[in-house]
């Protein structure tokens, strides 16, 4: 089942560090209702197929938003203008795209001119800022493709924020809604769209909404609406069918899919065809945007589900006009080696990245029980600062993880997916991919973390050999291959990994067992794997991997769940999970049940903010 991203209420991925922090469960949402609205033409949408600009759609009859001159009011006492601490962190990969097109040049209110400049310290647009605004100024939908860390946050805030002050936002309304796949990212578009709306309050403003919080405080806020809210999907449903909120979204005129390839797939679709059958009464009149830096492959599908089609929406493929994306201009290394030597190249591999000073290096794992458990891995080996990242920690350290990797140096993080796609962290030297990622686009995302800072950033994948077919998926990038270590060079680590394996809890390893039989449980097909197989292959992880004696016991239910009953080789727990190796204990629950669809029924709004389909947490 999809499972939570619990996270950071935004302040993980502030910029501006809002004072948040609440806590709570989310309760089941609605039913699974389908989308309403008429059907609409997509034949025009994606077959154009063309890069560098607004593809050539006819123009749509009418704008959706009615667009006149600004209608500004200058705030009453003109709030103080931040310090720009932007400025600081615009990447090189951002300046690379940089345009002529300056924001004063821009025909938007000066008040947004005023923070871009004050608060922001911008001055030029990129090419995705460059190319949206025109377009999503004169009302179309807009599905837009820009490389990672080119500026998408500002290319959707700002025409909307401008589109807001363009007409009356008087009543308790939200008029414009961003959604967003994790928490942290939820929280780093709200703290942008406050930075672009410091001079527009009161008439604007912004707030965000994600699950793992208290939803009543939730329930309080959306009293007094924002108008821009920024809402993870889960939460969002939870509010919209259990808190009769849809009349809150009577006028909307502009939804945002940040990450769109993300909320469109599988494990979101249940949500975010929940949300859009909640807002039928805005279809015809809304906006929507689609931005991402993967989208395409998908995209009849995701216009069919979200936009209103046919002539009223544009497609801006950036990619074409900018220089190579990162993935296709970042150094990439791709290094396979058997399970048993998987450990050793990890510890080699640090050694080798954290030789560059100033390091900070983001390694990636497929599961939160994973990430987890090598964190306390290297904790234990020692000569590293080790921030652990993912949705198993609560969220004061998650805000405290992603503010230290934020600011800091020399430091190694290592996290599951909750930071793959948007997280904003300058300056990472090498992001390292542990084992095979969910898929290409989540591999260019997670690799779409570095070079975004002025640094030579680099790209390291680590796949067991068993994984080595999904190299064929990433053919076209500049991938080396990276020798693995010699027998040798193995064994040199054997001992200390041997010591520090001991010293690791029996529950941590009978966890990270189960999330690695969850994993790869669910991409059966990708590996061409039997269950036998998939079993197999994890229990020589526990043994090879985890230097344990034999594989860790599992609860029945927890088997049933994977559709794992009956299968050769599974240790299925009566009483309890102790006994796999002397002097262990505990047992192993938690990541890993469950196979199948997520969402559905009973959205709980934690598992909603999951990937879904696979039975992990990130
Ligand atoms: N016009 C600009 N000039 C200078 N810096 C900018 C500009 N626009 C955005 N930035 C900065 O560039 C960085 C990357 O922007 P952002 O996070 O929006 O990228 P993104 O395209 O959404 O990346 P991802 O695909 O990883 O989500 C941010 O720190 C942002 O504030």
């Amino acid at each position: 089942m999809a499972d939570d991203l619990p996270g950071a209420r935004g302040r993980g991925g502030g910029r501006h560090r809002a004072k948040r922090g609440r806590f709570g469960k989310g309760r089941g949402g609605g039913g699974e209702p389908s989308e309403g609205g008429g059907a609409v033409d997509f034949l025009s949408i994606g077959k154009g197929g063309g890069k560098g600009g607004a593809h050539a759609l006819p123009p749509p009859p009418m704008p959706a938003v009615p667009i006149g001159e600004p209608q500004l009011s200058a705030p009453r006492a003109p709030p103080r203008a931040p310090p720009a601490e932007h400025t600081a962190r615009t990447s090189s990969t951002t300046r690379a795209h940089l345009t002529e097109t300056t924001f004063e040049a821009l025909s938007i209110s000066p008040l947004t001119k005023r923070a871009v400049r004050e608060v922001l310290g911008y001055e030029h647009c990129t090419q995705v800022q460059a190319q949206t605004l025109p377009v999503i100024l004169k009302g179309h939908d807009v599905i837009a493709k820009a490389k990672t860390g080119t500026g998408k946050t500002i290319g959707f805030l700002l025409p909307t924020i401008e589109l807001l002050c363009r007409a009356p936002t008087g009543k308790k309304l939200v008029y414009a809604l961003a959604i967003s796949p994790t928490r942290e990212l939820a929280g780093q578009i709200k703290d942008e769209c406050e930075a672009l709306m410091t001079f527009h309050k009161p008439q604007l403003s912004c707030a965000y909404i994600c699950g793992g919080t208290n939803i009543k405080a939730d329930v309080r806020m959306l009293q007094s609406p924002p108008s821009l809210l920024v809402a993870t999907p889960g939460r969002l449903v939870d509010l919209l069918f259990n808190y009769d909120l849809v009349p809150l979204f009577n006028e909307l005129r502009m939804l945002i899919f940040d990450e769109a390839d993300q909320l469109l797939e599988m494990g979101f679709r249940p949500s975010i065809t929940q949300i859009l059958s909640a807002l039928t009464s805005s279809r015809a009149t809304r906006q929507t945007l689609l931005f991402s830096a993967t989208l395409m492959s998908d995209i009849v599908q995701v216009a069919q589900i979200a936009t209103r089609g046919g002539e009223a929406t544009r497609v801006v493929d950036t990619v074409g006009t900018e220089d190579k994306a990162t993935h296709e201009h970042v150094p990439q290394r791709l290094t396979v080696t058997p399970v048993h030597a998987q450990t050793a190249e990890l510890l080699a591999l640090l050694e080798e990245v954290t030789q560059e000073p100033g390091y900070k290096v983001l390694v990636f794992f497929n599961t939160a029980r994973l990430a987890g458990m090598f964190a306390e891995l290297l904790t234990v080996i020692g000569g590293y600062t080790v921030l652990e990242m993912h949705s198993r920690k609560s969220q004061p350290h998650r805000t405290r993880m992603a503010e230290q990797f934020r600011e800091g140096t020399n430091l190694v993080m290592l996290s599951s997916d909750v930071s793959a796609r948007g997280m904003d962290y300058p300056d990472v030297t090498s992001v390292l991919q542990v084992g095979m990622p969910a898929d290409r686009a989540q591999y260019i995302h997670r690799l779409g973390r570095t070079a975004r800072a002025g640094k030579a950033g680099g790209g390291y994948l680590l796949l067991a050999d068993f994984e080595s077919g999904f190299s064929a998926q990433l053919k076209d990038l500049p991938i080396i291959s990276r020798p693995p270590l010699s027998a040798e060079g193995v064994a040199k680590y054997t001992p200390v990994l041997q010591q520090a394996f001991k010293r690791l809890p029996a529950v941590t390893l009978s966890c990270a067992y189960q999330a690695y039989l969850g994993f790869y449980n669910s991409h059966l097909k990708r590996l061409k794997f039997t269950r036998e197989d998939v079993v197999r292959r994890a229990n020589t992880f526990a043994t090879e991997v985890l230097l344990l004696d034999s594989p860790p016991a599992l609860q029945a239910q927890t088997v049933g769940k994977m559709g794992l009953k009956g299968v050769e080789g599974l240790v299925v727990e009566r009483g309890s999970a102790e006994g796999h190796r002397k002097g262990g204990g505990g047992k192993g629950h938690g990541e890993g049940g469950g196979k199948g669809k997520g969402g559905g029924k009973g959205n709980n709004s934690a598992r909603s903010e999951g990937r879904g389909m696979s039975s992990r947490r990130a």
